[in-house]
């Protein structure tokens, strides 16, 4: 058994919309197809991977040297001998040979991406629902049967007045979700709070809306915002301020009680202990949103659950970033808090299965094997055509 290629292409997730930090004009994605020679139901395993939005393709850092180390390794060393499959702790102490301890930058994406596919060949191989998987191998065999989903959107964009952004929410509520999310900072505070204030009018109540500013603010605006944002109860209150200013969120907690969030843009585990030590942030209220797409992969994944379970965090407390299918499986089979989900925005790569409808909050995740690529139809006509192109 051995990867016999790994292929990647970047794919445009480009769009007019924007956050308080960047806009999504030319925004692209990596996606990767690990082809290997093991055969199932008459063809090759293919295992497919993408990184989620936000940070951009990484085709040339895999060129540039990932891809190399797999091809270059004895392919008996990326074996797991005991489940006669492949071992994506092995592929993955592979592809971090002769990389530095720190930093993360975009290399944290590149393996990200690549560990993604390499978990989606190991379920294929096996026959089964990759959250089926982790939950036999890590959880005493108990998977959650359905995830609790948000629907995150909310962006700014031109010529998006409140009745459009209304109508957006209004629509997540329709297909079945209960929270949602939008985005704030982009606009002065009083014009987010008259925003926030429309969306309200239509989901019910603060509780049921959390906001997102993306590491906007400095201290005395993330501050300001928290104030005028008390009397909503929102469900969470996201990235305040930079990712790394973990100062500036202990600070915030000193003055907001409500749910805070953050810990998409932290790429590993030593950057999470880091925000648990010293952002501020409570294990009895706050969340956290790191993206096994972003910062390294599964593999990483554990260490930083492993981190968590260390400093006294639930690992309930986790609600990824990215919306995307893989992080539902890991919600599922590690049993995490939940997952974001992008309805409409980031197609076609943000959503689930095709025909699995959010109920009541909730969604199911199908039941084929791998990370379930081959039931969402425009995400995999993308991958298929570069697997099998
Ligand atoms: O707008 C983005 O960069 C995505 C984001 O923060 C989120 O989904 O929480
Ligand atoms: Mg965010």
């Amino acid at each position: 058994m051995r990867i016999v290629e790994i292929r990647e292409k970047t794919v445009s997730i480009a769009s007019p919309i924007a956050n308080a930090y960047i806009d999504f004009s030319k925004m692209t994605c990596s996606v990767v197809a690990v082809v290997t020679d093991v055969v199932r139901d008459g063809k090759p395993v293919i295992g497919y991977g993408f990184n989620s939005n936000g940070r951009y393709g990484q085709g040339a850092l895999m060129r540039d040297r990932f891809l190399d180390r797999i091809s270059e390794a004895d392919p008996e060393s990326l074996i797991d001998q005991e489940n006669n499959n492949l071992d994506p702790f092995a592929i993955w102490k592979t592809l971090m040979t002769n990389e530095k301890p720190g930093g993360h930058g975009e290399r944290s994406v590149a393996v990200g991406t690549i560990d993604m596919a390499v978990w989606d060949a190991v379920a294929k191989i096996e026959g089964k629902p990759l959250y089926k998987l982790l939950a036999e191998r890590y959880r005493n065999g108990v998977a959650d049967d359905k995830v609790w989903v948000y629907a995150a959107g909310g962006y700014y964009y031109p010529g998006k007045d409140h009745s459009k952004l209304q109508d957006e929410m209004r629509s997540y509520l329709d297909r079945g979700y209960n929270v949602v999310k939008m985005k704030i900072g982009a606009a002065p505070l009083e014009e987010d709070l008259r925003r926030i204030e429309a969306v309200i009018k239509v989901v019910g109540d603060g509780s049921r809306v959390a906001v997102d500013a993306n590491g906007r603010f400095d201290q005395a605006t993330a501050i300001a915002y928290a104030e005028a944002l008390k009397p909503y109860n929102l469900f969470w209150y996201e990235e305040a301020g930079d990712p790394l200013d973990y100062a500036l969120q202990a600070e915030l907690a000193n003055h907001y009680e409500l749910p805070m969030a953050t810990g998409e843009n932290l790429f590993s585990h030593q950057d999470a202990r880091n925000l648990l030590r010293h952002g501020g942030m409570r294990p009895d209220r706050d969340f956290v949103q790191f993206d096994c797409a972003l910062s390294y992969g599964l593999v990483e994944y554990m260490r930083t659950l492993k981190v968590m379970e260390d400093l006294g965090w639930s690992s309930r407390r986790v609600v990824p970033h990215g919306g995307h299918q893989m992080s539902l499986n890991i919600a599922a089979g590690l049993h995490l808090g939940g997952n974001e989900s992008y309805p409409d925005v980031f197609q076609p790569f943000g959503g689930f299965a095709d025909g699995i409808q959010v109920e009541n909050g909730y969604v199911g995740l199908p039941d084929i094997p791998g990370v379930g690529f081959e039931a969402k139809s425009k995400l995999y006509a993308v991958m298929r055509e570069l697997g099998e192109g």
